[in-house]
C-alpha cells in the first residue's frame, strides 16, 4: 500500500466557469488557471502522483504547454489513472476537502463523488469529498480563491 497527499489553490475571478470535482457549479465567478482549474481534481491527481512518487501535475502537464490550455481536468485525471494502473495499483480509498466561503457544495458532493469514482474505476464508497468554509478567514474567507486537499491510499492490484 502507498499513501499520497495533494493540495491546490486557484483564484476566483469573473468571466470563468466554476468547475469543481468534474462538474460545473452555478456561481458568479470561476477559477482561474491554464486548464479548467478544477482545484479538487488537481489535488486528487497530486495525491495519486505523490503516492507513486512521480512528482506533481505541473511536471506531468506543464502550464507552458498549449495542449493543456482550458483542458477538462477529467481528461488529465484519466491519464493519471492510466499511469497508476501501469504501475500496478488501484484506489484503496480517497478522502478530500474543498474549502470555499461560497458557493455551497453540499448539493453537488454526491455527483462529484460519482464522477471521480467513474474515472478512477472504483466504487463510489471509496471516494469521499467534503466541503468547509474557513469561517471568513484568509483568502478563502475573503472569497479570493478556493483550496482543496486530498489524501489517497493505493493498493497493489492483484
Ligand atoms: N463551500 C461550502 C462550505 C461548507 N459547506 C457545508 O456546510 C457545512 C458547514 O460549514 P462550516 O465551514 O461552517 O463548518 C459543511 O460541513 C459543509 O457540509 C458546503 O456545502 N460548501
Ligand atoms: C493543470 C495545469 C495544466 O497545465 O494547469 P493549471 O490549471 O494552471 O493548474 P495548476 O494547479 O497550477 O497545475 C498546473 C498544470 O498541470
Amino acid at each position: 500500500m502507498r499513501i499520497g497527499i495533494g493540495y491546490d489553490v486557484h483564484k476566483l475571478v469573473e468571466g470563468r466557469k466554476l468547475i469543481v470535482g468534474g462538474i460545473e457549479i452555478k456561481h458568479n465567478k470561476g477559477l482561474l488557471g491554464h486548464s479548467d482549474a478544477d482545484v479538487l481534481i488537481h489535488a486528487i491527481m497530486d495525491s495519486i502522483l505523490g503516492a507513486l512518487n512521480l512528482g506533481d501535475i505541473g511536471k506531468l502537464f506543464p502550464d507552458t504547454d498549449m495542449a493543456y490550455k482550458d483542458i477538462d481536468s477529467k481528461i488529465l485525471l484519466s491519464r493519471v489513472y492510466e499511469i497508476m494502473v501501469s504501475k500496478g495499483y488501484e484506489i484503496g480509498n480517497l478522502d478530500s476537502v474543498v474549502a470555499a466561503e461560497k458557493p455551497k457544495f453540499k448539493d453537488y458532493i454526491e455527483e462529484m463523488e460519482g464522477v471521480i469514482a467513474n474515472i478512477l474505476k472504483t466504487d463510489i464508497s471509496n471516494i469521499s469529498i467534503k466541503a468547509t468554509t474557513t469561517e471568513k478567514l484568509g483568502f478563502v474567507g475573503r472569497k479570493e480563491g478556493i483550496s482543496a486537499e486530498a489524501v489517497v491510499l493505493l493498493k497493489e492490484k492483484n
